[in-house]
């Protein structure tokens, strides 16, 4: 298989959670090692993106944003600059259900046709579940300058294929943005 390199977006403002939302815990483990353990098996070329020091802990390549405060936009333009290979995984941090089985099928259902591959769940998209191409620089680059940082508006620009998941399997999508929400995922898990 191609090297596939894998960037962990780690660069917010977590002004929902109120602390480094990757380092909070789930099941007494930060977030940051949930989504490494799901993501190591895929391939160790693990870079996160942050601009801080709280990530130094971890052996990982870090990297910063080369624009600073231009959101998920902004940390996907960083990793695919900082990343040699053709097709990048991009994941967010927030994200601790995420399992092996999940990326992997991404990654094989993606193709090479197209420049982003995204999951969905009843018809919402997770841009931050998604394999870039480093094609999309350019794209990127522009979108930076112009301050047009959606990230549902990037995917209108590129050539995207949306890959629907149904069932329980869509739980690891989940996404956690405040304290009330890790409170919720730590009863239930
Ligand atoms: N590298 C980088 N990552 C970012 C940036 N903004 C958001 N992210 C990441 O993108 C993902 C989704 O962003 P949000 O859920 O909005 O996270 P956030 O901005 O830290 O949190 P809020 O302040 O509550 O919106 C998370 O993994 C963030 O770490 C940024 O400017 N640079
Ligand atoms: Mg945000």
């Amino acid at each position: 298989m191609e090297k596939v390199t894998i960037s962990i977006l780690c660069g917010g403002k977590s002004s929902r959670m109120q602390s480094e939302k990757g380092l909070v815990l789930f099941q007494g483990k930060p977030f940051i090692e949930h989504i490494i353990a799901a993501a190591l098996p895929i391939s160790n070329e693990i870079q996160l993106v942050t601009n801080t020091s709280d990530y130094d802990y971890l052996s990982y390549k870090k990297i910063k944003d080369i624009e600073l405060d231009k959101g998920p936009v902004g940390g996907i333009y960083s990793a695919l600059v900082h990343s040699e290979s053709e097709i990048n995984l991009i994941l967010s941090c927030d994200i601790p259900l995420i399992s092996t089985e999940l990326l992997s099928e991404l990654i094989a259902k993606h193709n090479t046709d197209f420049e982003v591959s995204v999951f969905s769940e009843a018809n919402k998209i997770h841009p931050l579940i998604g394999i870039y191409s480093k094609k999309i620089i350019p794209i990127l680059k522009k979108a930076i300058e112009e301050n047009d940082l959606k990230m549902m508006r990037l995917l209108e620009k590129v050539n995207h294929q949306i890959i629907e998941v149904a069932g329980k399997r869509s739980k690891q999508f989940r996404n956690v943005n405040s304290l009330t929400e890790l409170n919720e995922l730590n009863a239930k898990y």
